[in-house]
């Protein structure tokens, strides 16, 4: 039987206020992460990043399985950093999932409510009511094996929750599925994690995984958070190279000097041929800024035109044709800058222009498209 202090709800927790706050610094061979991690009760935290990151590292070290060489641990602000493994208040979901393959959905369920010294009943109890929770009911005497993917996933998540976690790591929890499957998956996952009142940390290098499930997302490169912040704002105002191709924005940095924005490593006294006073190394924008400035705009608000454009767009550049893809039912173009940037125009555009690899062409962004914001 369920002790009485628990909650109804098959997913929530002890009432107890949790939290994370983590400082984590590890070193694995030459690779150093340092890295700090918040979430308040109930978030979910994505950490996002390119191939050897350190994001199952950052994973890894939360749930004690890489050993800290600084930093510190907070769980519902208790101190965990030294606490053993098994003895952390952690659930884990791997990529694979590891579930036990000669048990039940049921057994696999209850198995750590068992190793937690809940009694036979008490934990298949509990396991019943989470894959019921999880829309599995009908699968609880299934082996993994006779399980979909998508399924054996929803099996590890009510694994993980079963022992009552305060927090619930998840490595790449998408990774195994194919991409039809993702999308139901996706929004499942949130919809299931909704009444879980712990912190979530997922681990994922997916944007649309972050950016669906997270309700903050920390990016981390070369072992460093390189930005944080809400999935909007993150896919809004990107801060690194790698985070604005991930959310499909032209980035530049520069310094803003009012409603101009300086672009680096660009001198407009050493302007290219084709240069004017809104010349290639400058973006207007709509709002002043003074100091260290960073710029950002889509590609589907570069316009393309043959001849200098006459009219308000105030960013216009002179660019060279570096390549020519399809992306979607638009065409991308890559030009050679300064500033380099892509542009997504229509196939009829592209066919009017008749552009090929080598042409120049003009690019033009009106400063409303540009969002400027403290570099
Ligand atoms: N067991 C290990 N021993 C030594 N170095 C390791 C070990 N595991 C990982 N590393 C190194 O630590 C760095 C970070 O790896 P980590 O797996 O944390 O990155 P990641 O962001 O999760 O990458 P991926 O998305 O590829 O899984 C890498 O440079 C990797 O080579």
């Amino acid at each position: 039987m369920r002790p009485t202090d628990q909650p109804a709800n098959p997913v929530a927790g002890p009432a107890r206020a949790p939290a994370l706050e983590a400082e984590l610094r590890v070193r694995r061979g030459d690779f150093t992460l340092d890295v700090s991690l918040t979430a308040g009760p109930g978030e979910i935290l994505a950490l996002l990043g390119p191939n050897g990151a350190g994001k199952s590292s950052a994973l890894r070290a939360l749930a004690g399985l890489v050993p800290l060489t600084g930093g510190h641990v907070l769980v519902d602000g208790a101190d965990e950093t030294t606490t053993a493994v098994e003895c952390r208040p952690i659930g884990m979901v791997f990529q694979d999932y590891l579930l036990f393959e000669h048990m039940s959905a049921l057994e696999n369920v209850a198995f750590g409510p068992r190793c937690q010294g809940a009694g036979r009943s008490e934990a298949r109890a509990r396991a019943g009511e989470l894959l019921e929770h999880m829309d599995l009911g009908a699968h609880a005497q299934s082996k993994p094996r006779q399980l979909s993917g998508g399924q054996a996933q929803r099996v590890a998540l009510a694994r993980a929750l079963a022992v009552r976690p305060r927090l619930l790591l998840l490595d790449e929890p998408m990774a195994a599925l194919d991409a039809s499957t993702r999308i139901d998956v996706r929004s499942r996952l949130r919809h299931l994690l909704e009444d879980f009142d712990g912190v979530t940390v997922l681990v994922t290098h997916d944007p649309l995984d972050a950016m669906v499930l997270a309700d903050r997302i920390a990016v981390i490169e070369s072992g460093r958070v390189v930005q944080r912040g809400e999935p909007a704002e993150v896919a809004r105002r990107p801060r690194t190279s790698y985070v604005a191709r991930l959310v499909g924005l032209n980035l530049f940095q520069g310094r803003g000097e009012g409603e101009t924005v300086v672009l680096d490593g660009q001198d407009p006294g050493e302007a290219a041929e084709g240069w004017t006073p809104d010349g290639p190394a400058l973006v207007t924008v709509r709002e002043p800024h003074h100091g260290p400035a960073l710029v950002a705009f889509p590609p589907r608000a570069v316009a393309l035109y043959p001849e200098h454009p006459h009219g308000s767009t105030r960013n216009v550049w002179r660019l060279t044709v570096d390549g020519i893809e399809r992306f979607g039912d638009q065409v991308r173009v890559h030009l050679d800058g300064p500033p380099s940037l892509v542009a997504d125009i229509t196939p009829a555009a592209l066919a009017e222009l008749g552009l090929s690899r080598g042409d120049t062409v003009w690019a033009g962004v009106k400063a409303s498209e540009v969002e400027c914001y403290p570099g």
